[in-house]
């Protein structure tokens, strides 16, 4: 695993013991050479990074740092200033979690129907009324997402964890292969945070063997579930990729976080 600082990183998000079963077809998202920004104007240094089935990626960098337009670039919706974003086949389906703020609060539909909503597409949405197969792909969903007891509550009325909840079940019922959720667990108390985690993880780890991408500002719970972490830092030369301690100790973290999280720096009381 290397980590770069400056204008080229090439590292690959993968090379971890869960992976025995790795093969090509692993391999859904390839980055290369990407810079992301607005307008034409850099924000991030490039990175090249692939993204494989059974990864679990956690993006952290302070407010502002670019971890939304990283998100963005990735999913297609936000060009990249240079070099490029492919997946590598267009059976490859990705789902992605917005930050709960950026959900209409007043959006008068049951917790159920926003679940719904992630089986339809195109002309569907007109006529919205799903088909028996997607109803029972909606159902469990909702079981998986922990979110059956609030199937029936309007999504207004929700608690922010609660929503997030929601949200989830959303994203699974897209039956995506790749999984994007920015900070999914923000409004959620330890509990809540420390069991969603544990369900990403399982979905990353267990038979579905989804790639799940999150952006998590609590960084103690990213180093407990997450194998692999990218710190975005728009105002420092460096973005990092790796695994925790390969970022975690890098000084360009360490410039921004302390070396609380490091544990060859802070031996007193190491992760
Ligand atoms: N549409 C836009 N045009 C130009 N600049 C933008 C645009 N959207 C965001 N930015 C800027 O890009 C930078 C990175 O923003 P981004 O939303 O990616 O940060 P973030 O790491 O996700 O922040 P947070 O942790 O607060 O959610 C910020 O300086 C922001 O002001």
């Amino acid at each position: 695993m290397q980590t770069h600082d400056h204008a080229h990183a090439h590292t690959h998000a993968d090379g971890h013991a869960h992976h025995q079963h790795e093969h090509s077809s692993d391999l859904l998202l390839c980055c290369e050479d990407l810079v992301v920004g607005y307008n034409g104007k850099p924000l991030l240094p490039a990175i090249s990074l692939q993204i494989r089935r059974g990864t679990f990626l956690s993006v952290i960098g302070r407010n502002g740092s670019g971890k939304s337009t990283w998100f963005k670039t990735l999913l297609g919706m936000l060009p990249p200033v240079s070099g490029s974003v492919a997946r590598t086949s267009e059976h490859v389906k990705s789902a992605y979690v917005p930050q709960t703020s950026g959900i209409d609060a007043l959006l008068p539909v049951r917790s159920r129907e926003l679940v719904q909503w992630g089986r339809l597409s195109g002309w569907n949405f007109l006529w919205p009324f799903p088909k028996k197969q997607d109803r029972a792909v909606v159902e469990s969903a909702l079981d998986s997402a922990g979110a059956r007891p609030i199937a029936n509550r309007p999504y207004r009325d929700l608690s922010g964890g609660q929503k997030q909840r929601a949200l989830l079940a959303r994203v699974l019922a897209t039956e995506a292969d790749l999984v994007l959720l920015d900070e999914p667990t923000a409004s959620m108390d330890a509990v809540a945070e420390r069991e969603t985690m544990q369900r990403l993880a399982e979905l990353a780890r267990g038979p579905r063997r989804l790639a799940v991408v999150v952006v998590s500002h609590d960084l103690q719970m990213a180093a407990d579930f997450c194998d692999q972490f990218l710190f975005v830092d728009k105002d420092g030369p460096a973005i990092v990729l790796g695994d925790a301690n390969t970022v975690f100790c890098h000084p360009a973290f360490r410039h921004k976080y302390g070396d609380d999280y490091c544990p060859t720096h802070n031996p007193v009381h190491p992760r």
